[in-house]
């Protein structure tokens, strides 16, 4: 059996953009995909708006029928109550989010969650129908002391350990040191630990979930460089921060395969 997965170009704008100018930037987004023809049904793109724009993009997303797909950056462990300042997964699901981050590495080391609080999370996220989309990625403490490789997938591990292996999710693999640095890991390296997190899938999930569940790279990705991560076997789509703020910049990077040979 032959599995296609469908790249995915992911834009995190973190804490940026207010719900104005949300509107304006998925406005300018939306406008730019179609002026090229954008083909969605070949390259999913997908925004992660504050929590606070999630209205506004779904109502411009609605009323234009867009293919822009959204999400939120985190959610809670809980499905209500008395959570002060916490989002439920049911929130994002009634907001038609189709996608939502957890353990991010902000998150992390910000708001200590450990992987038992991401596992959760992860859960909380499926039993909503919103697909999570799993952060893990190792410090540069860490690269020095365990490689590449340890850290993120055990990270994985604790989360497939924890939820059911017939789960639609998606793996982002952000080294932390690459995250805003402007150093982004290079397109081997990335692969390297994406085959190290493929073979986690197989391992704890069985292959066919290991052929169908998209892995992406994220820290420093531009459009100068998409190209040679995307060229990756194992990379399937990309988590961009920065880079997604600017609209033509971040459509540039879901054209990544009209950038093949520019790296
Ligand atoms: O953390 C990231 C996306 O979640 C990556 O951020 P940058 O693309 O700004 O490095």
């Amino acid at each position: 059996m032959v599995t296609t997965r469908i790249p995915l170009i992911a834009g995190n704008w973190k804490m940026n953009l207010d719900h104005l100018q949300a509107i304006a930037t998925v406005q300018k987004l939306a406008w730019t995909l179609r002026d090229k023809g954008h083909p969605f049904s070949e390259v999913e793109v997908a925004v992660f708006p504050p929590f606070t724009d999630l209205r506004s993009v779904q109502t411009l997303v609605g009323a234009d029928s867009l293919d822009v797909r959204y999400g939120g950056q985190d959610l809670s462990e809980h499905d209500g109550g008395a959570y002060t300042g916490e989002i439920s997964g049911q929130f994002l699901a009634k907001l038609d989010c189709h996608y939502v981050i957890v353990g991010h590495s902000e998150r992390r080391e910000y708001h200590h969650e450990d992987d038992g609080v991401v596992a959760r999370k992860t859960a909380a996220a499926l039993k909503h129908g919103v697909t999570p989309v799993v952060c893990v990625g190792e410090t540069a403490a860490d690269l020095e002391e365990h490689g590449a490789s340890a850290v993120p997938v055990g990270q994985l591990k604790a989360v497939l350990d924890a939820v059911d292996a017939a789960s639609d999710i998606v793996v982002a693999y952000e080294p932390v040191w690459a995250i805003g640095s402007g150093q982004a890991a290079t397109p081997e390296q990335a692969q390297q630990v994406c085959q190290a997190l493929r073979a986690t899938l197989a391992e704890a999930w069985g292959d066919e979930a290991a052929a169908r569940t998209r892995i992406l790279y994220g820290g420093s990705v531009k459009s100068s460089n998409i190209a040679g991560f995307m060229a990756q076997k194992d990379v399937d789509g990309a988590l961009v921060g920065g880079a997604s703020l600017d609209p033509e910049e971040f459509a540039a990077i879901a054209r990544f395969r009209n950038h093949v040979g520019t790296v």
